[in-house]
C-alpha cells in the first residue's frame, strides 16, 4: 500500500444544480424555465420524468447541508435558478427568490462550507426563450442584469462565481444534437449560441472587475479526451477534430481571443460560420481567475468518411463503462489537464465535475457502490499525477453530492454520493460518501 498526499490547501467539494435538485418548480414567484417546458413535453425525458419535485431541496436544504457537514466538504458547488430571481428573465426582481438563496447561502457559511455558485446551469427563463433565447444577442443583456443583481446581492457571502456550466452542452447538445432543452437541431444556431454565451461571459467578467466584487470568477467547460485509433494521418486528424469540437472551440476564445481556424474551416465546409461582431473577441478573452473543468470520459477516434459530424467514429476498444454507458478513461483526465496547461499556461484549475453513474440502491439500509469508489479513486490518482506534472490544480468537486434529475435521462441515472428515494425523498449516504469523507478529512489517498 502507498499513500498519495494532496496539498494542504487543496479544496474538496461536491456539486449539484438548481433544476436537478430543487423542485418547487412553480413556488414563491418562480417563473418557468426552458427545462420546465422541455420536461413537460411528452417524449423528451425518460419515463416522462420532470423536475417539479426532484429532491425537494428547495424545502429540504437544511437536511442536505447537515449531510454536507457530515461529509466534511469545504466547498459546495450549486447553481442559481435564474427564473427564481427574474421570473420573466429581466425586469422585476422576485424578492422571494433572493430570500431563498440568502437563507441557503447563510446556512452553508454557518456550517463552514464555501459556496461555489454557478450563475447558469441550463435553466433559462422561458420568457427569454420565447424571444429567441441564446440565439438572440439581447439575452446577453438580460444575463448581465441578472449577474449584476447576484454579484451585488451576495457580495461578501459568495466569493467563487462560475458564469456558465458547459457552453458545449448549452450550444451543441441543446441546439445541434437536440437532446437537451430547447431541443433545436441546427449547426449554425449552435455556433451562434456558443458565441453569444462567450460574449455574455466576457462582459460579465469585465463587469465583475469594474464593480470591484470581492472574490474570483471563472467558467466551467466540459472537456473530453480522444486518442487516435492508429498513427495513420487520417486517424490522428479525426481525433484532433473530435477533441476540438469539445475542447479547443470552448477554450481558444477565452485564452487566445480566437476560434481554432481549422475548425472554423471545417464548419464552413458544413455550411456554418461564426458571426463575430467588432470587439467581441476582445471581450471574450477578458482574463478569468480560474477554470472549472468538468471531465467524465473519453475514447479512441478513427477516420470514417462522411460519418456523423467529423468523419470520425468512436472505437469501443473494450473500455469498462459506467451505468450511463460512458467509458471509464482516467488517463484521459491527465492528458486533458496537461494538454490544457501546455496550451494555455498554468491556469488555476478546479475540477468542478467528475463522477460516475451507478444505480445501486439500498440493501438492508446500506448502498454498496464500490464501482463508484473505484471510479473516483482512479481519477483522483490522476489528479496527483497532474499536480506532480505542474498543473495548477486547486481543488476537486465531485458530481454529484446527491442523486438527482439527470436531464433527458430523468431519475433513471444516479451520480450521487447520497442515494435519494424519489418516492419518500429519504436520503441515504452511500459507501462512496464514507470513502470520500475519509479522503476529505485526511487529504490523502491509500492506494
Ligand atoms: O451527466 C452528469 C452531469 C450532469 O448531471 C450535470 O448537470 C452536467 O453539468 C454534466 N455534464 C456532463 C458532461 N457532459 C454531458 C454529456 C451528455 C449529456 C449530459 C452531459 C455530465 N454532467
Amino acid at each position: 500500500m502507498s499513500v498519495i498526499q494532496f496539498p494542504k490547501d487543496f479544496v474538496w467539494g461536491a456539486a449539484t444544480a438548481s433544476y436537478q435538485i430543487e423542485g418547487a418548480w412553480n413556488e414563491d414567484g418562480k417563473g418557468l424555465s426552458i427545462w420546465d417546458v422541455f420536461s413537460h413535453t411528452p417524449g423528451k425525458v425518460v419515463n416522462g420524468d420532470n423536475g417539479d419535485i426532484a429532491c425537494d431541496s428547495y424545502h429540504r436544504y437544511e437536511e442536505d447541508i447537515a449531510l454536507m457537514k457530515e461529509l466534511g466538504i469545504k466547498a459546495y458547488r450549486f447553481s442559481i435558478a435564474w427564473p427564481r430571481i427574474y421570473p420573466q428573465g429581466s425586469g422585476e426582481v422576485n424578492p422571494k427568490g433572493l430570500e431563498y438563496y440568502h437563507r441557503f447561502v447563510d446556512k452553508l457559511i454557518e456550517n463552514g462550507i464555501e459556496p461555489y455558485c454557478t450563475l447558469y446551469h441550463w435553466d433559462l427563463p422561458q420568457a427569454l426563450q420565447e424571444k429567441g433565447g441564446w440565439n438572440n444577442r439581447e439575452t446577453i443583456d438580460a444575463y448581465l442584469q441578472y449577474a449584476e443583481t447576484m454579484f451585488k446581492e451576495f457580495q461578501g457571502k459568495i466569493k467563487y462565481w462560475i458564469t456558465f456550466n458547459e457552453p458545449w452542452c448549452v450550444s451543441m447538445l441543446s441546439n445541434y444534437i437536440g437532446a437537451h432543452a430547447p431541443g433545436n437541431q441546427d449547426l449554425q444556431l449552435a455556433l451562434d449560441v456558443a458565441h453569444h454565451l462567450f460574449v455574455a461571459h466576457g462582459k460579465t467578467v469585465r463587469m465583475f472587475r469594474e464593480l470591484g466584487i470581492e472574490g474570483q470568477i471563472g467558467i466551467a467547460p466540459n472537456l473530453y479526451w480522444y486518442e487516435p485509433y492508429s498513427n495513420r494521418k487520417e486517424d490522428v486528424e479525426a481525433a484532433r477534430r473530435k477533441r476540438a469540437w469539445y475542447n479547443e472551440w470552448f477554450l481558444d476564445p477565452l485564452f487566445k481571443g480566437s476560434y481554432p481556424q481549422f475548425m472554423v474551416d471545417w464548419y464552413k465546409k458544413k455550411g456554418a460560420e461564426v458571426n463575430i461582431q467588432p470587439g467581441d473577441m476582445e471581450i471574450i478573452k477578458e482574463p478569468i481567475d480560474f477554470l472549472g473543468i468538468n471531465y467524465y470520459s473519453g475514447s479512441l477516434a478513427r477516420y470514417k468518411e462522411n460519418f456523423e459530424d467529423f468523419d470520425c467514429e468512436e472505437i469501443d476498444e473494450g473500455y469498462e463503462k459506467t451505468d450511463i454507458g460512458w467509458n471509464i478513461y482516467p488517463e484521459g483526465l491527465y492528458k486533458t489537464l496537461t494538454w490544457l496547461t501546455e496550451t494555455y499556461g498554468p491556469v488555476p484549475i478546479y475540477i468542478t465535475e467528475n463522477g460516475a453513474c451507478y444505480n445501486d440502491g439500498p440493501v438492508d439500509g446500506r448502498v454498496r457502490d464500490q464501482k463508484r469508489i473505484d471510479y473516483l479513486q482512479k481519477h483522483i490518482i490522476q489528479l496527483n499525477r497532474c499536480i506532480q506534472s505542474g498543473v495548477n490544480l486547486k481543488g476537486y468537486i465531485t458530481w454529484s453530492f446527491m442523486d438527482n434529475f439527470e436531464w433527458a435521462e430523468g431519475y433513471s441515472k444516479r451520480f450521487g454520493l447520497v442515494h435519494v428515494d424519489y418516492n419518500t425523498l429519504k436520503r441515504t449516504p452511500k459507501d462512496s460518501f464514507y470513502w470520500y469523507r475519509h479522503l476529505v478529512r485526511t487529504n490523502w489517498l491509500d492506494i
